[in-house]
């Protein structure tokens, strides 16, 4: 990196600027200084500068050295010196290069340490050598960087906590307001306060006295003294004695006039015998303006302080109540013989006057013009106690709308600035004419004001606003939902002590009653908008119950659906689990009957080589309770054990099958007997039918009779699950069980035993062979059969008429059994 020549940077060496003030030398310029004062710039050091572009301008070399220069010296001692010097030199430049960066050293050692806000006087910067700025400057963009962070962080520190304390500030504010309220409404929500002014010049100089005593240490008590022994006193909730100003008077007002501004109807009224300063307490003078004028400035200095969450507008109205009229003060139009206006009564409940001019006001000034034009609108007289007497009562009505931007919450109120006419007695006031109309209009107004207090403070039903235009036109300003302030206006002079009496026991009157709390006044818009809100909350609420309630029901509905689904898995579950228990009993069973059949088989076969005759001769057959194949089952015990002819099974019926059968096997070991397996022989002696309905009486003629349920020839179900099986065992009392037998074929047909794989085996021709038998057996001759089976002793279950039979009368189908296995052997 080169120097660049035309850098305005002073070196090190260079004399201050103008514009930088002398500085005291860094350290290193100061050993520099002391070691090269140097000026001249030698040739060899300027390309040495240029070698090192990085090192500052060095001294010149002579000023290194300080021997003094010999004048005579030879070529060697010459050589010797100049090698001398430019070792200087080469060291000097070490030196240098070595400290290039003593001025920044310097620079960051006096400023790495200090904090990142400290101030670095651009002369140091300057000071520094060219090559070594940059890291100067990005040691100064490093601490810039910091700089700007942490200030970001402040500037977000700040942020938050300004957040913080706006929303402080908005809750102390409405906390502070709603004290106020409080305040307000403890005090009450009618406030009467007192005000007498000064004896004028010309009653000074009539000579009256003050009847009225002020201590402004008691700022409630007034002394009502008209002689000494009729001293009253009275309270209000202040008294303003002759030296109050207009300031002091507004101060105290201030708390109501500050309500409307927080949507609260407010009636500020003036109250008092003529020529007591009604006027001027309430308009002033333009040197002292009255309540009216500083209420508005009030309003708006207000609005201005909370421009930030609420948006205000006022307007202005100012009409009077002359003889029963209502005039429009601002109406352009002074004559308004056309205009006729009333009262009406808003949806809200307010009253309004409808083609009341409302005239917008956005600064004070305007008011004041609009004050001003309402006041020389006003009809006024001359009598004989006021020059300048008001002859009608006026009205001024500010209207104060506002706009939360916050909480979009709205209200109107209205602020009701009331001047009445004086109260006068006509006899008095030596009125007559028009005067006297307009005095009497003036009494009768103020004495339905009168009635109206009255009735509100003995809590009437019933109170007497529409009597008369004023109290209608303040009905909404003189009832519960409203601050009022009442100035009562006296005069202190000793000729008005009789009015002034009746204007102070009219005013205790007032303060007597007793207002509910203030209701804040809602836009009428707005409410409109919270009724719709609330027709559609009730709605919805509605809907959200007939959403509840049938939610709620169809849970129900499952729960019990869901109980249901589950006690019918359960029950599958176990079903399934019985089937597969008693299958694997039938199936071991089976197993077990089928080896012991072969097992007997094998040790019952006869030989073939002995002759048929010498084979001992069967034994009386005999009913065997052993298991095996050849054991003649009747149905539903044959049926159960018979795998092949489950089809559907269920636990109960498996059960009542499989443990409640009982086996009957006539003929013993039979089943050696090899039999042709297509061949069927059937010996049974077909009963009559009469035999019939002889051993089964209930059975019908019409059905066919059958001891053994038949099955078709295709496939032999021997019995049925499905239909109850015969017991061929008595019981106890050995009595045979109803026997019961679904269709059948034909009885002479016997059934076909027909195993799972169709294979005909000895075991299963023997069945069918036994099965013949027995059924002859079952059967046997109809008369005797009769009485053997349907009396228990003489049953064929007898043993010994069993053995008759078997041995006589049932000879013929031994015979042929016999026969028939003799065929089979042979
Ligand atoms: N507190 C006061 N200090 C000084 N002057 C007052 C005061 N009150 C009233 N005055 C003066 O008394 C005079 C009558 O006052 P003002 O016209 O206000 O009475 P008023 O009650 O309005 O009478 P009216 O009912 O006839 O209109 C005015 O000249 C007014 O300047």
């Amino acid at each position: 990196m080169g120097a660049d020549p035309g850098t305005s940077s002073p070196s090190p060496q260079s004399p201050p600027t103008a514009a930088s003030p002398p500085r005291e030398p860094l350290r290193g310029e100061e050993e520099r200084a002391a070691v090269k004062p140097a000026d001249h710039p030698s040739p060899s050091r300027h390309a040495l500068a240029a070698d090192t572009s990085s090192a500052p301008p060095l001294p010149s070399p002579s000023s290194l050295d300080p021997m003094p220069q010999h004048p005579k010296v030879s070529g060697d001692e010459v050589e010797e010196e100049h090698v001398a010097v430019e070792e200087v030199i080469e060291g000097e430049v070490a030196a240098v290069a070595g400290g290039e960066g003593e001025a920044l050293r310097c620079f960051l050692e006096e400023f790495g340490d200090q904090a990142d806000d400290c101030l670095i006087p651009s002369p140091r910067l300057k000071a520094i050598a060219t090559p070594d700025r940059p890291a100067a400057l990005r040691f100064l963009g490093d601490r810039y960087n910091n700089l700007m962070e942490k200030y970001k962080q402040q500037v977000a520190k700040c942020a938050e906590e300004f957040d913080g304390l706006k929303k402080k500030y908005t809750a102390e504010c409405a906390e502070r307001r709603r004290l106020y309220n409080e305040l307000i409404e403890l005090r009450g929500n009618i406030r009467v306060f007192c005000r007498c002014r000064p004896l004028s010049t010309d009653e000074i100089s009539r000579g009256c006295s003050s009847v009225v005593e002020v201590d402004p240490s008691q700022e409630t008590d007034l002394q009502y003294v008209p002689t000494e022994k009729e001293r009253k006193s009275f309270k209000f909730d202040h008294v303003f004695g002759p030296a109050d100003d207009q300031e002091a008077v507004f101060a105290e007002s201030l708390p109501v006039v500050r309500s409307v501004m927080d949507g609260f109807n407010v009636c500020i009224f003036a109250y008092g015998q003529t020529g007591t300063g009604k006027t001027f307490t309430m308009e002033g003078v333009p040197e002292n303006r009255g309540v009216n004028y500083r209420a508005l400035e009030e309003l708006f200095r207000i609005s201005e302080d909370r421009s930030s969450s609420v948006a205000y507008t006022f307007c202005v109205s100012i009409l009077e109540v002359y003889n029963e009229k209502i005039r429009d003060l601002l109406d352009d139009n002074s004559e308004q013989t056309s205009k006729r206006l009333d009262i009406k009564q808003s949806a809200g409940g307010a009253q309004e006057v409808p083609g009341l001019v409302e005239a917008p006001i956005y600064t004070i000034d305007g008011v004041w013009e609009k004050l001003k034009a309402g006041s020389r609108n006003r009809s006024v007289g001359s009598t004989s106690v006021n020059e300048l007497s008001s002859r009608s009562h006026s009205l001024v009505r500010v209207t104060v709308t506002s706009e939360h931007l916050v909480t979009g919450e709205r209200s109107r109120s209205h602020m009701w600035l009331v001047d009445l006419a004086g109260s006068e007695r006509l006899a008095k006031t030596e009125v007559e004419g028009e005067r006297l109309k307009e005095a009497k209009f003036i009494n009768k107004s103020l004495s339905a004001l009168g009635d109206v207090i009255a009735a509100l403070a003995s809590k009437n039903t019933h109170i007497p606003y529409r009597n008369s235009k004023l109290t209608h036109l303040l009905q909404s300003s003189l009832g519960g939902d409203c601050k009022t302030l009442m100035f009562v206006q006296i005069s202190p002079s000793s000729t008005d002590s009789g009015e002034t009496l009746c204007s102070l026991n009219f005013a205790s009157r007032v303060r007597a009653i007793e207002h509910g709390p203030a209701r804040k006044q809602v836009d009428p818009a707005e409410n409109f908008k919270l009724k719709q809100m609330t027709e559609k909350l009730c709605h919805e609420e509605k809907e959200n119950t007939k959403l509840k309630e049938s939610l709620q029901l169809m849970q129900l509905r499952y729960a019990s659906r869901e109980n249901v689904f589950r006690t019918l898995q359960d029950k599958i579950r176990e079903t399934e689990q019985a089937c597969k228990q008693r299958v694997r009993e039938l199936e071991n069973e089976l197993a077990n009957e089928k080896k012991a059949a072969r097992d007997t088989g094998r040790s019952m076969k006869p030989s073939l080589a002995a002759p048929v005759r010498q084979r001992p001769p069967l034994g009386p057959m005999r009913q065997l309770q052993q298991p095996g194949p050849s054991r003649l089952r009747f149905a539903g015990n044959g049926s159960a054990q018979n795998k092949e002819n489950i089809h559907v099974m269920n636990k109960a019926v498996v059960e009542k099958a499989c443990g409640k059968a009982r086996r009957v096997s006539l003929v013993p070991m039979v089943r050696q007997i090899p039999l042709q397996p297509k061949r069927r022989s059937s010996i049974a002696i077909l009963p009559s039918e009469r035999e019939q309905i002889s051993v089964f009486p209930e059975k019908r003629p019409t059905s066919r009779l059958s001891h053994i349920q038949m099955p078709t020839r295709s496939q032999a179900t021997y019995n049925s699950i499905q239909q109850p099986a015969v017991d061929a065992t008595p019981d106890v009392r050995g009595n045979f069980k109803r026997l019961e037998f679904g269709s059948s074929s034909k009885f002479s047909s016997p059934p076909i035993w027909k195993s799972k794989n169709n294979a005909s085996s000895g075991s299963g021709n023997a069945n069918k062979l036994c099965f013949s038998i027995q059924k002859r057996v079952a059967v046997g001759s109809p008369a005797q059969l009769r009485t053997s089976l349907m009396s228990g002793a003489g049953s064929i279950f007898d043993p010994a008429v069993r053995d008759q039979i078997l041995a006589g009368r049932l000879g013929n189908a031994q015979r042929v059994f016999n026969s028939k296995r003799r065929m089979s052997v042979l």
